[in-house]
C-alpha cells in the first residue's frame, strides 16, 4: 500500500502542491493527468523520494507493514528525461545503473537481461545507446528504473516518442507488474494511454488535487 498524506510542495514561495491525499493497493496503476505546470512531475518526484514534501508525508507499506528500511530498495524511478549514458551498449548502461543491485556479476547481468527481454531489446543488448531509435531509448530508460524489480514504480511521461508497438510492450510491462501485487503511478498526456492502463486516475490543476479515485467513463469527460 502508498498512503499520501496532505502532501504540499512550495518551491520558490510558489505552491506548487496544496494537499495532495490519496493512497493505493498493490496491483493498482494510478494515472496522474493535468494541464501543463499543475505539479505531476513535482509529485513524481515526491513519491519516488526525489524531493521532499514541505508537508506531509508519504508512507510505504510491505506486507502490511509500514517499510521503514532503505525506501531506494523498493522503488524504481523513470525519469522524463533520456537518463543514461549514449557511447555505452544497453548492456553497460544496464550493468553500470545495477552495479548496486548485488556484488555478484551473473546476479545482475541475469536482470539486465531480462530487463531487455522484457522490453524488446534484447537483439540491441550490445548496441551503443546513441545508434538506438527515440522509442529505443525510452524503452532503455525504462529498463534502468526497474533493474531492481521495485515494489513501486514512479514513471513521468513513461511513452513520450514511443511508437505504437513499442508502446504496447510498455502496456504490457506495467500490466505485468501490476499482476505481481507492485504499485505504479504514472503521469501522461496520453489519454488513451492511461485509460488502457490504470485503474485508479488522479487529476491535478493548479497543484490541487481535482479528483481520486476509479478511471470510469463519466470522470473521463472531466479531463
Ligand atoms: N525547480 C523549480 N523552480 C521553480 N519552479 C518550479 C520548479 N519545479 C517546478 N516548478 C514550478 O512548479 C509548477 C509545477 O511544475 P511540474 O513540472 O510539476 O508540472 P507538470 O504538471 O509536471 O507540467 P508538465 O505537464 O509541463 O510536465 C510549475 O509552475 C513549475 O514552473
Amino acid at each position: 500500500m502508498l498512503k499520501v498524506s496532505r502532501v504540499n510542495k512550495k518551491i520558490q514561495r510558489k505552491n506548487v502542491l496544496k494537499d495532495i491525499n490519496f493512497s493505493l493497493n498493490n496491483g493498482d496503476i494510478l494515472g496522474i493527468v493535468g494541464p501543463n505546470g499543475a505539479g505531476k512531475s513535482t509529485l513524481i518526484s515526491i513519491l519516488a523520494t526525489i524531493l521532499k514534501p514541505t508537508k506531509g508525508n508519504v508512507s510505504y507499506y510491505i506486507n502490511g507493514n509500514l517499510y521503514d528500511g532503505n525506501i531506494k530498495d523498493i522503488i524504481g524511478y523513470v525519469p522524463q528525461e533520456i537518463a543514461f549514458y549514449e557511447e555505452l551498449t544497453i548492456k553497460d548502461n544496464f550493468m553500470l545503473f545495477g552495479a548496486s543491485i548485488s556484488n555478484d556479476r551473473s546476479i545482475i547481468l541475469n536482470r539486465a537481461r531480462k530487463a531487455a527481454e522484457n522490453l524488446g531489446l534484447l537483439d540491441e543488448f550490445n548496441t551503443r545507446a546513441s545508434k538506438l531509435s527515440g522509442g529505443q531509448k525510452r524503452r532503455v530508460n525504462i529498463g534502468i528504473g526497474l533493474l531492481r524489480d521495485p515494489q513501486f514504480i514512479f514513471m513521468d511521461e513513461p511513452v513520450v516518442g514511443v511508437d505504437y508497438m513499442a508502446r504496447k510492450d510498455v502496456e504490457n510491462i506495467i500490466s505485468e507488474m501490476s499482476n505481481q501485487g507492485n504499485i505504479i503511478v504514472l503521469t501522461s498526456h496520453l489519454i488513451e494511454f492511461i485509460e488502457k492502463i490504470c485503474n485508479k486516475l488522479l487529476i491535478i490543476k493548479n497543484g490541487k488535487q481535482e479528483y481520486f479515485g476509479d478511471f470510469n467513463e463519466e470522470i473521463k469527460s472531466k479531463i
